[in-house]
Parts: structure tokens; C-alpha cells; sequence
């Protein structure tokens, strides 16, 4: 699927359901399940991988992941959304850097590429999409920082508050089509939604965001210590894409985040 179809559904105001997804047979299950955004995120680092945070993960194991979910998503026939995570070190130093890595992915097979970072990030954001590469751009607590923030919700004060919101509308303005919101308040989180015109996406941020994204193993409940805002939607379900399904469901119709999935 490319940007306007699902850029035409938010429109709509639908709300966007976005999970992770890192191979072939889950694309397909969740395609059919009717996830709008198959996120190829680098938490396959830690999911897939074994690893206890995201950094080791390389251009080319993000590639390999890419391929696999694309091919995933042509059989089920559906049409879902594509995006793929710029790993660590595959685009901070330059826009340079970052095109030859996005190129890399949306060759196999991504419709837009996400990469960490606020306002610091803007020119890189711009070098792509001007070049034909749809960007996400998130923001909040970023995994790939996770040596200097912990794994802790962001921008509970203030100061760091309104910092965020800044590199919101400096990222838009930018050219990200896409805004991800990874723990931070609820609140803040809807401040941001209201001033922006892109959607957004959140995880840990609350309901009152364009959409929502969790972690695949987490919804399928085979994480063992999972953060607190995401949920097990296995429990009553007959099956995988039934409990897929029921997450589908329960953003689509506001009912996922509740009060206990955020801060
Ligand atoms: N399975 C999984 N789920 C995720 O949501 C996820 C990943 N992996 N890997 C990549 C990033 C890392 N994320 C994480 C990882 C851990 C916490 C966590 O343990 N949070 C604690 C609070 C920690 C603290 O405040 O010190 C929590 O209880 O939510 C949160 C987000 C989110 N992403
Ligand atoms: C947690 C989500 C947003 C992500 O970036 C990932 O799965 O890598
Ligand atoms: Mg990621």
C-alpha cells in the first residue's frame, strides 16, 4: 500500500492500528487481521534476537526482515502498510548516510522508513523526502537512546514537555507525513495531536492519538517482563489472528490504551 491510501483512512477519521512484524507467515495473519501498518521495528533486536535493547541491530538485518514481511503482505492480498525502522547507527551521522540506508529498505520492499529523533533530526527528514522516501519520525523515549534515558517515560516535566512539541512541529514541518509518540503523558500526547495536521501514533501516549502501535510479542503475550502499557489480547481469543483481531478491534473502536496502559 503506499502513503495516500493510508493517509485517506485517517482522513476518515478511522483510527490507524499499527503492530511489529518481522516475518513472512505473521505478515500475512496480521494483513488478514486487518492491521493497517506492519511496523518492521528493530525491537526485533530484543524480540527475535535475544537482545536486551535495540542497538546491535544492522541495516542488514532490517533488510532481510524487510523482504520477508513484504512478501508476507503480497500473498495475504490485503494490501497493508510497510514501515521499516533505520537501525542504530544506519543514519545519525549525515542525511547522506540516511538516504543510502532508506534506499536500502524501500528496495526490499518498505512503503516509509522511521527513524528516532527530534528536531535535531529535521534536515535528514527533509533529505528524504524530498527524494522520494516517506518518513516517519519518532519522538518520546527512543530506544536507540536507551544508554542515556533507561527505558523510562519522557517529558514529565514542563521544560521537556514543551521541547516536545517543538520538535513536533519542527519534524512536520520538516515533511514527516508521520508522528510516533513513544511514552510519554496522555496528555501531551493529545496537545501534540491537535497541533499537528499529520497523524499520529502512539505507544505509551494515550488514547488520543491518530492511531496506535504495540509491540507483536507483547500482544501475543510472550514477553516476559512487558512494559506497562502494553497488552496481552491472547486471553478469549481462538487462535493468532483472532487475537490480533481483538486488538484491531479494540483501537478501532477506542477502546484500547485504557487508564492503566498510560502515564
Ligand atoms: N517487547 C517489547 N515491547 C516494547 O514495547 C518495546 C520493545 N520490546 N523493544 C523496543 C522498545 C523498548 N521499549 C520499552 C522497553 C521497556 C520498557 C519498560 O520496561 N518500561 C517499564 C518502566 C521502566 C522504568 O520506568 O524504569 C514499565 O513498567 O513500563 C518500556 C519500553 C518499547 N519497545
Ligand atoms: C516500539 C516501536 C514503536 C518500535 O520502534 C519498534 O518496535 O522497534
Ligand atoms: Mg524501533
Amino acid at each position: 500500500m503506499f502513503l495516500p491510501q493510508l493517509l485517506a483512512k485517517t482522513a476518515k477519521g478511522e483510527k490507524l492500528v499499527a503492530l511489529t512484524c518481522y516475518d513472512a507467515s505473521f505478515a500475512r495473519a496480521l494483513a488478514r487481521a486487518g492491521v493497517d501498518i506492519l511496523l518492521v521495528g528493530d525491537s526485533l533486536g530484543m524480540t527475535v534476537q535475544g537482545h536486551a535493547t535495540t542497538l546491535a541491530v544492522s541495516l542488514e538485518h532490517m533488510a532481510y526482515h524487510t523482504e520477508a514481511v513484504a512478501r508476507g503482505v503480497a500473498q495475504a492480498g490485503t494490501g497493508a502498510f510497510v514501515m521499516a525502522d533505520l537501525p542504530f547507527g544506519s543514519y545519525q551521522a549525515s542525511p547522506a548516510q540516511a538516504f543510502e540506508a532508506a534506499a536500502r529498505l524501500m528496495a526490499a520492499g518498505a512503503n516509509m522508513v522511521k527513524l528516532e529523533g527530534g528536531a535535531v533530526m529535521a534536515d535528514t527528514v527533509s533529505f528524504l523526502v524530498k527524494r522520494g522516501i516517506p518518513v516517519c519520525a519518532h519522538v518520546g523515549l527512543l530506544p536507540q537512546s536507551v544508554n542515556l534515558t533507561g527505558y523510562r517515560a519522557q517529558a514529565r516535566d514542563q521544560t521537556a514537555a514543551a521541547q516536545l512539541l517543538q520538535d513536533a512541529k519542527a519534524l512536520e514541518t520538516a515533511g514527516a507525513q508521520i508522528l510516533l509518540m513513544e511514552s510519554i503523558p496522555a496528555a501531551l500526547a493529545a496537545e501534540v495531536t491537535r497541533s499537528l495536521a499529520i497523524p499520529t501514533i502512539g505507544i505509551g501516549a494515550g488514547g488520543d492519538c491518530s492511531g496506535q502501535v504495540l509491540v507483536l510479542h507483547d500482544v501475543l503475550g510472550l514477553t516476559e517482563q512487558p512494559p506497562r502499557f502494553a497488552k496481552n489480547f491472547m486471553p478469549g481469543a481462538d487462535g493468532i489472528e483472532a487475537g490480533v483481531r481483538a486488538y484491531v478491534e479494540a483501537v478501532k473502536a477506542g477502546r484500547f490504551p485504557g487508564a492503566e496502559h498510560q502515564f
